[in-house]
């Protein structure tokens, strides 16, 4: 493809989207029907739906060669740009131009036939993006080696897990000669090593050619991007170097969640709990003000993560809760006080059961962990099938290297020596430190207190 140099890749006028919502599926029957009646009879024009705008009059261009990132909190509108930008999504107002070809790798569960196999899905999909059949066959090898999923590629899609259904998606995306690449997301998903399989694979494309990176994931966007957009509520709140853009961003992530908290404790007037065993790091209030705050992003409980046991119980939801209002957490700051929830159901009745969990880092070094055992040694609790039930580790959060680490969370019978496993579940929660005051050990300890005296003779 002869692409004219003179143009950027991508070209954006004001674009806008619009959503239609109904309160009810009987007012989007209703709607058509109104339309047509006040065409014939003398009844007023009425709207059964209020009208929301995802996207609001965005303008911007992305030179040959650049890589943007967009950030954003949820719901801000990323994922509704990229399908704009890919093609898959009309825009209700705007236009836009885009020059080469495009590689994309949108929402999990877009772009693949769930019926079809991983090797159909290739064809299809690399098919779609502009690749011909003989181009397709050349590239198979290599889609597969890059994707390493072994012999899934012969099982229908809907069988994989989101990880392996991210890995062929890159590979893909990866492999169809595109200039413009438009990924979504994936790198959070699925495990540690792919991720950086990936970022290699997308520094080597950036010699040539453009890319449009979404991610929570601001030390990415950082690692990958020359520029960011940080959307708020549809529109551009901002843009500049991507560390500028990824510093505002996460200061205003930190700063609602402080608000959240805020507003939670005057709304139901509680005098603030004094916890007998609280204990502050001294420096915590200094660093928390300084770039060297932990910052910490949870990512949501994967219910298919890879697992095992003899499933007379099953874990069905792990996550991080603020200690003292238990709200649930997408963001910690490393020194303070979590607790973390494990949530089961017992699909027969259980006798003892021991719920655990391990923090491991990327390289699945096991950095701490515990489980309810020793607290009911002399007390075992029994469940009786269809009931949940839920273990609950309070903790003081370390300080953790900046990196990529996961929860492994595991539910078992028995007692601490002997015990069958009922679900063991890998990767069952995915966190990463963005920002670190630790430079040494695998984790920091928030300290009671640090002191120097001097002893003159
Ligand atoms: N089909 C739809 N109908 C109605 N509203 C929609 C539809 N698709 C998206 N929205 C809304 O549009 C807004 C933008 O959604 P979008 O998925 O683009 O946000 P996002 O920034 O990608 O969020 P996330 O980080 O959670 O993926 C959200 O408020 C969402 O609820």
């Amino acid at each position: 493809m002869s692409l004219d140099t003179d143009f950027p890749a991508i070209s954006i006028h004001n674009i806008g989207k619009s959503y239609h919502l109904w309160d009810s599926p009987q007012d989007r029957l209703k709607q058509p029907l109104r339309t047509m009646l006040s065409r014939w009879l003398p009844v007023r024009e009425k709207r059964y739906f209020r009208e929301f705008w995802a996207l609001r009059d965005l303008s911007f261009d992305i030179g040959r060669g650049e890589s943007i990132g967009i950030i954003g909190k949820n719901g801000s509108g990323k994922s509704t740009l990229l399908q704009i930008i890919c093609g898959t999504l009309a825009p209700t107002t705007g236009s836009i131009e885009i020059r080469g070809r495009i590689g994309a790798l949108l929402e999990l569960g877009s772009g693949f036939n769930p019926e079809f196999s991983g090797k159909e899905n290739v064809y299809m999909n690399a098919s779609v993006l502009g690749l011909k059949k003989e181009e397709i066959d050349e590239q198979y090898e290599a889609i597969l080696e890059f994707a390493d999923i072994g012999d899934f590629i012969h099982q229908p899609v809907k069988t994989y897990s989101s990880g392996m259904y991210v890995r062929l998606a890159f590979a893909i995306a990866a492999h169809v000669n595109a200039d413009i690449l438009v990924i979504d997301e994936a790198l959070a998903v699925g495990d540690a090593f792919f991720a950086q399989k990936c970022m290699r694979y997308l520094r080597k494309f950036l010699e040539k050619g453009t890319l449009l990176f979404v991610s929570h994931d601001t030390a990415a966007v950082i690692n990958l991007c020359d520029r960011a957009i940080l959307l708020d509520g549809g529109m551009i709140q901002a843009q500049g170097s991507a560390r500028d853009i990824c510093d505002l961003y996460l200061e205003k992530v930190f700063a609602a969640r402080q608000d959240v908290n805020r507003s939670k404790n005057s709304i139901r007037e509680l005098p603030v709990p004094i916890d007998p065993e609280e204990m502050v790091d001294q420096r915590l209030k200094y660093i928390n003000a300084s770039p060297l705050r932990n910052d910490i992003e949870v990512f949501h409980f994967d219910p298919d993560a890879h697992s095992f046991g003899n499933f007379s119980a099953s874990i069905i939801d792990v996550k991080f809760l603020e200690r003292m209002s238990k709200t649930p957490l997408s963001w910690i700051v490393g020194g303070e006080s979590v607790c973390l929830r494990i949530i089961c159901m017992a699909h027969a009745d259980i006798m003892s059961p021991i719920v655990g969990f391990y923090v491991r880092d990327r390289l699945g070094q096991t950095l701490f962990g515990d489980n309810t055992y020793v607290t009911y040694r002399n007390n075992p609790v029994s469940i009786q099938a269809g009931e949940r039930f839920e273990a609950e580790f309070c903790f003081r959060m370390p300080i953790l290297l900046v990196g990529d680490y996961s929860i492994t969370a595991a539910v078992a019978e028995g007692s601490q020596e002997q015990h069958v496993h009922q679900h063991w579940m890998h990767d069952a929660l995915i966190f990463k430190s963005h920002s670190t005051s630790n430079w040494s050990g695998l984790i920091g300890i928030p300290m009671e207190k640090i002191s120097l005296r001097v002893h003159s003779e």
